[in-house]
């Protein structure tokens, strides 16, 4: 899992395509380098991949402002969400399969779980691809800000494991300190007396005075849940295990139900923060020992562009936007091919979840999504044919 190709072109710059599993691409430097680079023959992945890249500077490094950029053809991107608006090919690559998925019974609650009853879900699946579906989102606003503020809270921090802490070591309470700065920060601005209740940074497992929580924050870039995978001999043991959260557990569970992909027990997760230039190149999870159970992913805040690839990367992938709230459950022969993001989509967080009046709890981690277009993704995973510690089977099937 995550071992992901390297772009010739930015092979020289902050491409990081070891453990952490999403590649922040440089496009700076990117621009610089595509001239001198020698020209080395690219995957098909990596071609497709490519079309969504953003040229941000000119030749002699100078800075494009973003309305002089030039723009990105999103048209052969397809659109689950607005079908009309898909270029023939993609049409015929659309296959409704709500009357598959909606028969198969759970019991829900409205208000926590999904607003829309199964019956009412739009669900799709792709031509070639049977055992994959995506779900157009059944979520409420607050059910979204309820996953957002997990993934930022809880799931960020310690016994969890994240990219700041292989380098840090454990972190404690890191968006909860970094809310302080910011709003210490905002305090100063406008000319106001700052927070006196800073928390005191302790140093790092090097000995190392901390950066600030506001740029570990924004190095955040994924954490783990459950089995904690072991990026380096890229293996899931059962020496590392975290207690894996029961709600999201018992979400994933009736998504399997419906999805007819039950018993489903999640035992690893993946958490990833994205923003406005984060990519994560084409990769295989093939580290799962159970790998007929589907990878289920949940995405909130900024649009990406994701690419379905094949069991190769001389495949080209099916380019296909992901909005706020929307499922997508690779399974079958789709749980078998590369995947990754091409590009978090300009602009695009959802304004669905801003609200003036927000409470003090949500407003800055909304503020923080937004200001930088950042996109959370939860995918989960079954690791073993037996699930084992921790995994449990929660009966929410109606009989
Ligand atoms: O962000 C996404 O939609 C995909 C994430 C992914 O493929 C992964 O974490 O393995
Ligand atoms: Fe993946």
């Amino acid at each position: 899992m995550y071992e992901t190709e390297e772009d010739p072109t930015t092979a020289n710059v902050a491409t990081t395509t070891t453990a952490p599993p999403k590649n922040t691409e440089n496009n700076d430097k990117a621009a610089k380098t595509t001239t001198t680079e020698p020209i080395k023959k690219v995957s098909e992945f990596m071609r497709v991949q490519r079309l969504f890249r953003q040229v941000t500077k000119t030749e002699n490094g100078k800075n494009i402002p973003k309305e002089k950029r030039e723009p990105i053809d999103y048209s052969p991107v397809l659109d689950f969400n607005n079908l009309e608006n898909n270029t023939e090919e993609n049409k015929k690559l659309i296959i409704d399969c709500t009357s598959n998925v909606t028969t198969h019974e759970f019991e829900f609650n409205r208000e926590t779980e999904f607003y829309l009853h199964p019956s009412e879900w739009k669900v799709y699946g792709l031509q070639g691809y049977p055992g994959f579906y995506f779900i157009k989102s059944p979520f409420t606003v607050s059910q979204q800000k309820k996953w957002i503020k997990h993934a930022l809270e809880d799931y960020a921090d310690p016994p969890n494991n994240n990219n700041i802490n292989l380098f840090h070591g454990p972190i404690k309470n890191l968006w909860k300190n970094g809310e302080m700065e910011i709003i210490n920060d905002e305090l100063i601005k406008q000319g106001k007396e700052g927070l006196t209740q800073l928390t005191e940074r302790p140093l790092d497992k090097n000995g190392e005075q901390l950066p600030t929580y506001r740029q570990l924050l924004d190095k955040l870039a994924w954490s783990t849940l459950g089995y904690q995978y072991q990026w380096t001999p890229r293996l899931y043991s059962e020496e590392f295990y975290e207690e894996f959260p029961d709600d999201l557990q018992e979400l994933v569970q009736k998504i399997a139900i419906a999805t007819k992909f039950d018993p489903y027990v999640a035992e690893a997760a993946t958490v990833n923060f994205y923003s406005e230039d984060s990519i994560m190149g084409g990769h295989l999870d093939d580290a799962e020992q159970e790998m007929e159970k589907p990878i289920i992913s949940i995405s909130f805040g900024s649009t990406a562009v994701f690419l379905m690839g094949a069991e190769t990367r001389d495949i080209a992938p099916v380019p296909l936007f992901i909005r706020s709230g929307d499922i997508v459950i690779m399974g079958g022969r789709s749980r078998y091919c590369y995947h990754g993001v091409a590009k978090i989509v300009e602009n695009s967080f959802d304004l669905g979840l801003v609200n003036e009046n927000e409470e003090p709890d949500l407003k800055y981690k909304i503020q923080w999504l937004k200001e930088k277009n950042r996109r959370v993704n939860i995918n989960t995973r079954q690791v073993f044919k037996e699930p084992k510690l921790g995994g449990k089977l929660v009966n929410n099937k109606k009989e």
